[in-house]
């Protein structure tokens, strides 16, 4: 079957999102292809008074885009890779990974603070809803507040101005792609913050059938050192279950001896306990690896605090792991 022409990219409607589709848009312009930018709006669009950890679904910023490619209204769908469920739904396909940006996590000052992170007084509090985030963060220094915040890169900004609080957790990648680098105070250490599975990557996702359509994304717009590191991640992620849901990271990334180094993390949700563990390995075992990792975070006691934060949320039974 010949690839669609144009190709329409459905993408949430989000800054960072349609950012990330006309980017995508353009590589396959670049090969001359015709292409066609659709949006499409997500449950995680619109509950926004809802931590995503309390909406209980992994998929609630994809559902609506993989509805769209079954259906062929839309042939490719472009996601922030950490959006994306560890188990895709059947029928469709993650045809590319694109390129990482910078993988970790931002320190976003409020504009009237000058304090690096080092600096900040006692009490002082940072708004992040991200599960992960918080239990990092209060594992550094458990004085700190923090308060939960949703909505688009950009509303969480204004959020911020608005706000009385000392500064905001986002993604490095989210603002450097949306040529927010002035917002960026310093970049949170790695072993104080493990990343989430699969920050700064992009997910192109197409409909399993189409397999002229999948080849095709793969040939253009496929990053193999970024896909080795991220599918790692996300064996770890398979193998702890629950994605953005329990407050667990892992980053892989290749160092300078061409192995694989893998940084697995679980912890309670006031970082009260946390299990953390690196791994080095060749690029062929980091998927093995990863799980391994994650099965003796698990068993060290990870297990346990992952069953009290799942027991105590009244969304259990949309869980999966
Ligand atoms: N949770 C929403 C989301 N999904 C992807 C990114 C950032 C970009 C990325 O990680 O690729 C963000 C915002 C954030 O966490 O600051």
């Amino acid at each position: 079957m010949p690839i669609p022409d144009p190709l329409v990219i459905g993408t949430r409607g989000s800054e960072l999102a349609l950012w990330q589709a006309n980017f995508v848009k353009s590589q396959l312009e670049a090969h001359g292809h015709r292409v066609d930018i659709e949006v499409i709006v997500t449950r995680g669009d619109q509950v926004l008074d809802v931590p995503i950890s309390e909406i209980g679904d992994e998929a609630v910023f994809t559902k609506e885009l993989d509805r769209a490619l079954l259906a062929g209204d839309i042939h490719v769908a472009v996601h922030s890779l950490k959006d994306l469920p560890s188990r895709l739904p059947s029928g469709i396909t993650l045809a590319a990974i694109g390129e990482r940006e910078d993988p970790g996590d931002a320190f976003v000052p409020h504009p009237g603070v000058d304090e690096s992170l080092d600096e900040l007084p006692e009490g002082a509090v940072l708004a992040t809803a991200s599960l992960r985030r918080r239990a990092q963060i209060k594992a550094w220094r458990p004085d700190i507040e923090v308060v939960p915040v949703r909505g688009n890169v950009d509303s969480r900004l204004e959020k911020l101005d608005d706000s009385d609080w000392h500064g905001m957790v986002l993604a490095m990648a989210g603002l450097l792609r949306m040529g927010l680098s002035a917002r960026i105070g310093e970049a949170f250490p790695k072993d104080v913050m493990v990343p989430a599975v699969g920050q700064g990557a992009l997910g192109i996702a197409c409909a399993s059938d189409e397999h002229d359509t999948a080849d095709a994304l793969q040939s253009m717009l496929h990053h193999e050192a970024t896909a080795i590191a991220v599918t790692a991640e996300r064996s770890f992620m398979q193998t702890v279950g629950g994605g953005c849901q329990v407050p667990t990271g892992a980053f892989a990334r290749f160092n300078d001896e061409e192995d694989v180094v893998i940084d697995g993390c679980i912890a309670g949700l006031d970082g009260e306990e946390m299990y953390r563990e690196r791994r080095v390995c060749t690029p062929e075992q980091a998927s093995d690896e990863a799980r391994d990792l994650a099965q003796t975070l698990l068993d060290a006691g990870g297990a346990e605090v992952l069953d009290e934060i799942i027991g105590d949320r009244t969304s259990r039974a949309s869980f999966r792991s």
